[in-house]
């Protein structure tokens, strides 16, 4: 199997057909490194000068400031963030700057393209002689940004440049124009080694009238061999045909990619967004999200976009991390998160939002005797046509409260959820209002408020929007029971009355904390804690969710903490409460603003371009391109959140609806669909595992066809000859596995990880003590999109049996190791002699 999907790679199609005599000769190799440090040597005294250019420009912006014009300011502050922008990305110390080199035929036209490339992609008739043979007409350098030599001509394409693409696609059985395909590793600025791959072995190509020599035996394989470290690197030097096609797909649509474990999904998402900002850097100034299943993944990954030259415009956060100021820390059981995931509680929800208005005993009301409210008198002196007759003269407002005003005790908190309430969900408003106007009292009773607040209810705005509503209908019945609207025939007058009998009442404090109490502003955290009390929750999920779930719901809802699902929860709650419009906050003065004569320094306190950048990143909630990573793990609920991040966007979603750990993938996809829209999707299929060896996908596709009977598993690209181990117990779990973990750290240069269920993860950290920072323990939920050089998976049964969903997880479970992999079976695994679990057994 691995000897067949090498053939399928552009790389390893490659190996079989060097075979030229002077990949022995050392010296042809010293002679083709010095070749390729010659060229290093001059990208690097091109970038010196470039960054003496932009020292240049940095002072130059400097002497532009001491003018002090608004125009010569702007003009600095823009320049100074160029020129930095420009220093930071030379002054980045690249590993491997520059990585690759591509010989090619003469092309079918003599067109250039921006990059000083031609642009020709198939060679020009004549550029193969009859008797196969052919010079070189064109060689271009890759690298991580494109360099132009003094006079434009290319000395580094970008690899992101149309020009650079045939480095990536080119096969033995499609080669286009290249011949030879060179991968150089660089450390610093000294060249270290060169791998060839012919394209088009039948030919005798010359390169300056010398034949030209071909080094080595593959660099992808070099490139997977290498111990692995706690981040991700990236794989700019050995993109496969496949993988490329993805990165560089047209972005207008929706690109859907799927494939196995290891297959590079994740890698290829994030070269994909490093490509779209080179392609098209205006359109994504509107910001890239990558939506990451765990902080975990975030950390591994997150190193690879600067290494490829990006930063700023790309965001990669967690799933439960996307709503600002909340953060996932805790894990729901697998029946609570498969309740909060579902489309089922968004009804809830909706419910939830209207309900917690309505307090705890079902009405709006209290307890007769409950709180009220005495308002002041209005005070309606000056409106035309009172006619002094009810009303109190001017200045009775103050002082004149009632008895009860000073019970304004409404909105006690309800418990606290979700890492603490911030307020907004009252355990039970106010059951009376009481207002006194043309000197008589007026009074609104808890059945009467209950008609209004439904009133108010009615619909689906936003609740916190219909506030202004609530109001309004209270006045309107404080007025109906003045019975002053029928008291003047004049229409005009009675307007003007009524005016100025809202204006009055509505400005009272008295008014105002009513108001506040009986419809307050809700928070997303407010409902949600409100949600906790299993009573009220009991109510809105009635019908929707079961007792059990209800329960259980209610119950982690009360930990001091939010889950992902909970994360979730928020951001629908934040769309269905809705924010009030709020009037603007004014610009704090700055006291330099008082004096006069100074107005040429104001630009200089504006804002700056970059600040405005900085600021507008911040504040971002919607994206121009969304990325989404292990997309087969979010819930409906989490599509919602993820789709109103990205209602303008397009999207590229990657996944593998094997790896997924969420239960019901037909409600998932339905949400998926609803989120993405109705753009077109243009569909990819990655079948080449670079992760696993053979040996290690093979025992895996074991458990795929039990998970997922009937679906292919990707072809593993290389064989280490090492078998899967089982590890028997003898004394104890915890004893095998830290034994196994240490034997692992001997065998291995990189990391080991330990994957066992979700409710030994903290047992299991506690076995490693000691060991080091190359191994981890790792719940199976945590271990998804990662990897390390040799993992130890603790009882598959424990896994399996963790969620309906189990033989997935167990699947992304055991393709985690590059290099080697150990079961340690417990109890539950019933293993046969040789330790070998029942569910890995043929
Ligand atoms: N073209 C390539 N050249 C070198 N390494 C590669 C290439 N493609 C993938 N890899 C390596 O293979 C490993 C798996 O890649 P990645 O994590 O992107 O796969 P994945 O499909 O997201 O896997 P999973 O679904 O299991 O999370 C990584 O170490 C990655 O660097």
């Amino acid at each position: 199997m691995a000897a067949q999907a090498q053939q399928e790679t552009a790389l390893g199609s490659v190996h079989a057909s060097v075979k030229d005599d002077s990949v022995k000769d050392d010296s042809v190799r010293d002679r083709e490194i010095s070749v390729e440090q010659e060229h290093l040597d001059r990208v690097y005294r091109r970038l010196e000068e470039k960054i003496h250019e932009a020292e240049f420009l940095m002072n130059d912006a400097a002497k532009r400031g001491q003018v002090g014009t608004p125009g010569a300011l702007a003009e600095r502050d823009a320049q100074v963030f160029r020129a930095g922008v420009h220093l930071n990305r030379l002054n980045n110390e690249f590993e491997d700057f520059l990585f690759g080199r591509i010989d090619l035929l003469l092309g079918r036209d003599g067109k250039k393209g921006p990059d000083g490339a031609y642009t020709a992609v198939e060679p020009a008739e004549g550029a193969v002689r009859e008797d196969n043979s052919a010079d070189i007409a064109e060689t271009l350098h890759i690298g991580r940004i494109g360099v132009l030599d003094a006079d434009y001509a290319p000395l580094v394409i970008d690899w992101r440049a149309p020009a650079a693409a045939p480095f990536y696609r080119s096969t033995p059985v499609d080669p286009g124009r290249v011949v030879r395909r060179r991968v150089i590793r660089s450390k610093g600025r000294k060249v270290l080694g060169v791998e060839d791959d012919l394209m088009r072995p039948e030919l005798k190509a010359s390169l300056g009238g010398r034949e030209l020599p071909v080094i080595g035996d593959g660099a992808l394989m070099a490139a997977l061999g290498q111990a692995r470290s706690h981040t991700m690197r990236d794989i700019v030097a050995s993109i496969q045909a496949e993988q490329d096609l993805v990165i560089r797909a047209p972005a207008a649509s929706v690109t859907y990619v799927e494939g196995g474990p290891g297959t590079g999904k994740t890698a290829v998402a994030l070269h994909r967004a490093a490509y779209l900002l080179y392609q098209d850097r205006r359109r994504y100034a509107g910001g890239i999200l990558i939506v990451s299943p765990t902080p975990l993944l975030v950390a591994y990954t997150e190193g690879v976009l600067p290494s490829l030259g990006e930063e700023g415009q790309v965001a990669i956060r967690a799933i439960g991390s996307l709503v600002d100021g909340a953060e996932a820390t805790l894990y729901d059981s697998p029946a609570v998160a498969r309740a909060k995931g579902s489309y089922r509680m968004l009804k809830v929800l909706r419910k939830a939002a209207r309900g917690v208005l309505e307090g705890p005993g079902g009405g709006t009301g209290r307890s007769a005797g409950g709180t009220g409210t005495l308002l002041g008198r209005t005070d309606t002196a000056g409106a035309p046509g009172n006619g002094g007759v009810d009303a109190p003269g001017p200045g009775a407002r103050a002082g004149d409260r009632g008895p009860h005003a000073e019970q304004l005790a409404f909105g006690e908190e309800a418990g606290a959820a979700g890492g603490g309430s911030e307020g907004g969900a009252p355990a039970g408003p106010p059951t009376r209002l009481r207002v006194v106007a043309f000197g008589r009292r007026l009074e609104l009773e808890a059945p009467e408020l209950d008609r209004i607040k439904r009133n108010a209810l009615g619909g689906t705005a936003p609740v916190n929007m219909l506030r202004p509503r609530a109001r309004k209908l209270l006045l309107d019945a404080l007025w109906a029971h003045s019975g002053a609207g029928t008291r003047h025939t004049d229409p005009e007058l009675a307007a003007e009355l009524r005016s100025s009998f809202d204006e009055d009442i509505a400005s009272e404090d008295g008014f105002i904390e009513f108001l506040d109490a009986w419809w307050p502003e809700l928070t997303p955290r407010g409902v949600l804690a409100a949600m906790a009390d299993e009573r009220r929750l009991g109510r809105w999920a009635r019908r929707i969710l079961n007792p059990g779930e209800i329960r259980r719901v209610a119950r982690s809802l009360k930990r001091d903490g939010l889950s992902v699902h909970d994360v979730a929860m928020l951001d629908e709650l934040q769309a269905i409460l809705g924010t009030p419009a709020r009037p603007r906050k004014k610009r704090d003065l700055d006291p330099l603003d008082q004096l006069t004569g100074l107005e040429e320094l104001m630009p200089v306190r504006e804002e700056s371009q970059r600040e405005r950048a900085e600021r507008l990143a911040q504040e971002r909630t919607e994206y121009a391109h969304v990325i989404v990573d292990e997309a087969q793990d979010l819930t409906p609920m989490q599509w919602r959140m993820v789709g109103r991040r990205g209602r303008h966007a397009t999207w590229t979603v990657v996944g593998d609806p094997a790896q997924s750990s969420w239960s019901d993938p037909d409600e998932a996809a339905e949400a998926r669909d609803e989120a993405l829209g109705t753009r077109p999707r243009r569909r990819f299929t990655l079948t080449v595992n670079y992760r696993n060896p053979a040996e290690i996908a093979e025992l895996a596709a074991k458990v795929l066809a039990l998970a997922m009977p009937g679906s292919a598993s990707p072809s593993a690209v290389r064989s280490t000859g090492v078998e899967p181990g089982f590890a028997v117990v003898r004394d104890s779990l915890a004893q095998a596995v830290r034994a196994e973990a240490a034997r692992l750290l001997d065998r291995v240069d990189g990391t080991v990880g330990v994957v066992v269920a979700m409710n030994r993860r903290e047992e299991a950290a506690r076995w490693l003590a000691g060991l080091g920072d190359r191994v981890v323990a790792l719940g199976s939920l945590e271990a998804k999109g990662l990897e390390y050089d040799a993992t130890v998976v603790v009882s598959p049964a424990e896994i399996a049996d963790e969620s309906p969903a189990g033989l997935r997880v167990l699947y992304v479970a055991l393709t985690r190791a590059t290099q080697q992999l150990t079961i340690v079976s417990g109890d539950r695994d019933e293993p046969d002699a040789n330790g070998v679990p029942d569910l890995l057994r043929d």
